[in-house]
């Protein structure tokens, strides 16, 4: 987006992408966000890209990281609580981005059009003691509402969906679509980052490697024994003894939970989940922009398994996931492992489709 013209054009274009809310305060006062004679920003090509739930645990760290990174034009941050703060605060980074904040349902709207990515973080996190299927019965309404904004205003963003339990919320979001007509199964991600982030992490502990140098394909869902770590898969290629195989498993499968409980009622995780949701939508804008071999793993629309909704490693490009790998050649452990993970995901692909359908 270029703004051309003289000063006085280029300030009608810049306030035209401002909140009205700002734009109604400073209405008639001929300066924009009280600053007069403010010059065009010579905005650059780049991507468009929501944030719903922005002034979250997830939601300001994250933005604060897509505010730096120079595939992002314009930040919409929106949230139903402290989205002008987190706006404020963020739109002072001296980096491309130009940043808006919107302010609950009557602006979701303007919050979600025009938008090439919307990532939501928005919903309540576990406390000790909970699973995240506890969370359901809050985080279903959520997720439906915003996605319905979602079909309603950016039918073709690419959504990457955060918020828990994405082994169901996906399912709800793409029955959303289904009902509005909008449903393209390439631009649905469930973000499951933060798993292999975890995987590529402990199994560089036990082999003593930089953590940067280790690749894990993670697959199946994000729930306890849904999460599958294939590490017969890893690279560099390694292998490990029974022990360190179960150890890694159980620790990678409940990495959310080893948070939850060190944070002890105080939520869940929140800044390796925002560096990893940045990891994935940088991922994905790098795809948008048609760069080759952008692989990372997601919980997608898959025919893998039987399955509705499976997490593979995708390739991401100018249409989403144009495409999901095969499980690979799996030991004995991880097809069992399989098993368990498909019995656990069926009930909680069906739970999110029956939310909506029912
Ligand atoms: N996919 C993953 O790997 C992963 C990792 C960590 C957390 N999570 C999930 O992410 C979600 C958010 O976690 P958090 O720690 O940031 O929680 P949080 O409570 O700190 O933040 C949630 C934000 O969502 C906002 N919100 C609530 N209802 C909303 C609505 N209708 N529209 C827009 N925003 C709304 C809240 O105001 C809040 O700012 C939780 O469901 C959590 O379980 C997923
Ligand atoms: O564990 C949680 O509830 C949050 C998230 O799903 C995680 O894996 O950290």
């Amino acid at each position: 987006m270029e703004f051309r013209g003289d000063a006085t054009q280029r300030i009608a274009m810049i306030s035209a992408h401002l909140q009205p809310s700002f734009t109604s305060q400073m209405e008639g006062k001929n300066t924009v966000m009280g600053r007069e004679n403010c010059r065009g920003k010579g905005g650059k090509a780049g991507f468009k890209v929501a944030i719903l739930g922005a002034a979250g645990g997830i939601g300001q760290s994250l933005s604060l990281l897509m505010k730096m990174n120079p595939l992002v034009s314009l930040l919409h941050l929106y949230d139903v609580v402290n989205a002008p703060g987190v706006t404020a605060d963020v739109s002072h980074m001296d980096t491309g981005a130009v940043v808006r904040g919107f302010l609950g349902a009557k602006q979701l709207a303007d919050a979600l059009t025009g938008m090439d990515l919307v990532i939501i973080p928005a919903g309540v996190p576990r406390k000790p003691g909970m699973t995240r299927d506890d969370l359901f019965k809050i985080n279903a309404g959520i997720v439906k509402t915003l996605c319905e904004g979602v079909a309603k205003c950016c039918p073709n963003a690419i959504v990457n969906l955060i918020s828990n339990p994405v082994n169901s919320t996906v399912a709800i979001a793409a029955e959303v679509f289904k009902k509005a007509g909008t449903y393209d199964p390439k631009k649905l991600l469930g973000v499951t980052t933060l798993d292999v982030a975890r995987a590529n992490t402990f199994v560089a502990e036990v082999l003593g490697l930089d953590p940067r140098e280790v690749d894990v394909p993670v697959v199946g869902g994000h729930a306890g024994v849904t999460i599958l770590p294939l590490l017969s898969q890893v690279k560099p290629p390694s292998s490990f003894t029974p022990s360190e195989t179960e150890y890694l498993t159980n620790r990678i499968q409940n990495g959310g939970t080893e948070v939850v409980e060190a944070k002890a009622g105080a939520g869940s995780a929140t800044l390796s989940m925002a560096y990893a949701a940045a990891k994935f939508a940088d991922a994905c804008l790098r795809g948008l922009r048609g760069d080759a071999n952008v692989v990372e793993c997601s919980f997608v629309a898959s025919q893998v398994t039987e399955l509705p909704f499976f997490a593979t490693k995708v390739r991401l490009g100018r249409t989403g996931a144009e495409e999901v790998y095969q499980l690979g050649p799996l030991n004995e452990y991880e097809r069992v492992g399989l098993e368990k993970a498909k019995e656990e995901l069926a009930g909680s692909i069906q739970k999110g489709v029956d939310f909506i359908r029912k």
